[in-house]
């Protein structure tokens, strides 16, 4: 039923722009001498999102990242905040349950098994719920609402159920997967019709959009065309529902001003000579996540210094993982093993004082972080399947000088725009070594010529740029089907389809692309 919104004392702090995703900015950080304080949130959708936010001076609806806490909207660092309460039961449910170790896993090629339990599905749609209700609450009449992400692929629809006066966007961050692994999904209607509550649908690639756009034509028999330029329009409940490619990116120009301060140089060089002054520096910087290849990577490493292709007294590495959804088994787990194979590596090839890896789990601050990315002479960006990675971008953000190189896997978003990066399959352990001995003895010409071709792509295609074209697309979307569609110019700068992006089913779908139904 719709929710009535004229109420008086509901309507003084209502937003022309919402912003609605599982986690806000801040996570509420709880001392064990009972104090607290907001800290920023890890992952790429907070980096993407935030200045995005503050631009356009609208409210975040999201967790605060613990169990239990009741809190009033409030403004933190010129952010509006409405936080959502979770309860222990939601957490196990809904987040470390239906969608970190169901979603999760089956949205990025499988690479874990993904568990169906019923219990976290009943999870799942109540906590939606709870959202689409908070967001509810929080919108102006007739504005424009952004959910954002796999936990909350039901709000749209619930959305609508109660504000039909909202435009409601929504962008999957990670992998849309092709139709035969969505398929196995036991609730894979209620999850198709929760994002087809929205006006607009957006992927990071082409390849996302046309596999939702297949399944809404094989499994929901809904009727589909293709848009000039990209992406399909969908009809689905008297309304027409567009679905395109949004490549995310970064704060480029933020991230370049930062890197080129005095102090970030200054401790870039500390950096360095508290590594030992070694000829070059590998630098990996992820969540400790299953998926990033931080594993692949240490293989590699190890090999070459095993062979002797690399001297560990002159090369070293140093590992920045981010803790991330610890209550998760499979994350306990790849930690114990990341863990072995750097006290392996290091037992075998360091001195003392000198270790070849260096090893962080702990986030470190932002300018830290950066300073890293500058002293790094390769980065390291190898996951088996990534929505986007905005590591890789910030590194190349970082390099205004033209230095470095980047090691990219081919399973990642970001590689359909960076091609001019060392591009690997991290399966692959030889090509992965002779690429990383490849990116450390590249000439200085060679690597001028890669990573200015690579600085101009993130450069000119930012965060606000993204949210420009998608904000931009929104606002023309959403029409009522026995309305003539709007004439839109597709200007989406879609990406080439890279060496391995598209993950359309070549089995369901030969013809691979949007048919048109009369
Ligand atoms: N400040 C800070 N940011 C971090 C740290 N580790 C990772 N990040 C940021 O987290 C984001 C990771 O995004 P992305 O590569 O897209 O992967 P995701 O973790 O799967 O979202 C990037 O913006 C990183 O800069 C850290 O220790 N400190
Ligand atoms: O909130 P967490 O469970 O701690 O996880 C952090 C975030 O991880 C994922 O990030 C994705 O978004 C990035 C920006 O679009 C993209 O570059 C990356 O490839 C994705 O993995 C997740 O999608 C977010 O919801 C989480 O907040």
């Amino acid at each position: 039923m719709p929710l009535d919104i004229s109420d008086e004392t509901t309507t003084h702090d209502r937003s022309d722009f919402v912003v609605v995703a599982n986690r806000l900015p801040v996570d509420l950080d709880e001392r064990p001498d009972g104090s607290t304080a907001w800290r920023r949130s890890p992952g790429g959708l907070v980096t993407a999102l935030e200045p995005v936010l503050r631009s356009r001076n609208g409210c975040w609806v999201g967790w605060p990242g613990v169990a239990d806490r009741e809190i009033a909207p409030f403004t933190h660092d010129g952010l509006r905040i409405h936080p959502v309460r979770l309860g222990e039961t939601d957490i196990e449910g809904f987040y470390e349950g239906f969608s970190n170790s169901t979603l999760w896993p089956l949205y990025h090629d499988v690479v874990v098994k993904p568990t169906f339990d019923r219990e976290w599905w009943t999870a799942y749609r109540d906590v939606n719920r709870r959202y689409a209700q908070a967001a509810a609450a929080a919108a102006a009449p007739g504005a424009t609402v952004w959910v954002h992400d796999y936990q909350l692929q039901l709000v749209p629809r619930m959305l609508r159920e109660l504000r039909p006066d909202v435009t409601i966007g929504f962008f999957l961050h990670i992998p849309f997967p092709p139709v035969e692994l969505f398929a196995q999904l036991p609730w894979r209607r209620s999850v198709m019709e929760g994002m087809l509550g929205a006006d607009l649908v957006g992927f990071h690639l082409p390849g996302g959009a046309e596999n939702f756009v297949v399944l809404a034509r094989r499994l929901l028999e809904l009727e589909t065309r293709p848009v000039t330029g990209g992406g399909g329009e969908i009809r689905f409940d008297g309304r027409i529902v567009r679905v395109g490619a949004f490549p995310i990116s970064i704060d480029s120009a933020d991230m370049a001003t930062r890197a080129r301060s005095e102090s970030v140089r200054r401790r870039a060089r500390e950096i360095r000579e508290d590594l030992g002054n070694p000829e070059q520096i590998l630098l990996g910087v992820d969540r400790l996540d299953y998926t990033k290849g931080i594993d692949l990577r240490l293989d590699a490493l190890g090999e070459l210094y095993d062979e002797g292709r690399l001297d560990p007294s002159r090369t070293v590495m140093v590992q920045l993982a981010t803790p991330s959804r610890e209550q998760v088994e499979q994350y306990a787990l790849m930690r114990t093993s990341i863990e072995t194979q750097v006290g392996r590596i290091n037992g075998d090839h360091g001195q003392l004082g000198r270790p070849p890896v260096h090893y962080l789990y702990q986030p470190v601050a932002r300018d830290e972080l950066i300073a890293l990315y500058v002293a790094a002479d390769v980065m390291l960006v190898t996951p088996l399947r990534d929505g986007m990675n905005l590591v890789a971008k910030e590194y190349v953000a970082c390099r205004s000088e033209h230095s470095g190189a980047l090691v990219l896997s081919e399973f990642t978003g970001a590689a359909s725009e960076l091609e001019q990066a060392y591009l690997v399959n991290p399966h692959d352990l030889d090509f992965v070594k002779d690429t990383i001995v490849a990116a450390l003895e590249q000439s200085p010409e060679q690597r001028r010529a890669r990573m200015a071709a690579l600085h101009a792509q993130v450069m000119a295609n930012d965060v606000h740029h993204w949210a420009r074209t998608f904000l931009d697309t929104l606002a023309v979307s959403g029409h009522a089907t026995d309305e003539p569609p709007h004439e839109i110019a597709m200007d989406w700068r879609l990406p080439s389809t890279g060496p391995f992006s598209p993950t359309v089913s070549p089995v369901l779908d030969p013809a691979g692309a949007p048919s048109v139904t009369p």
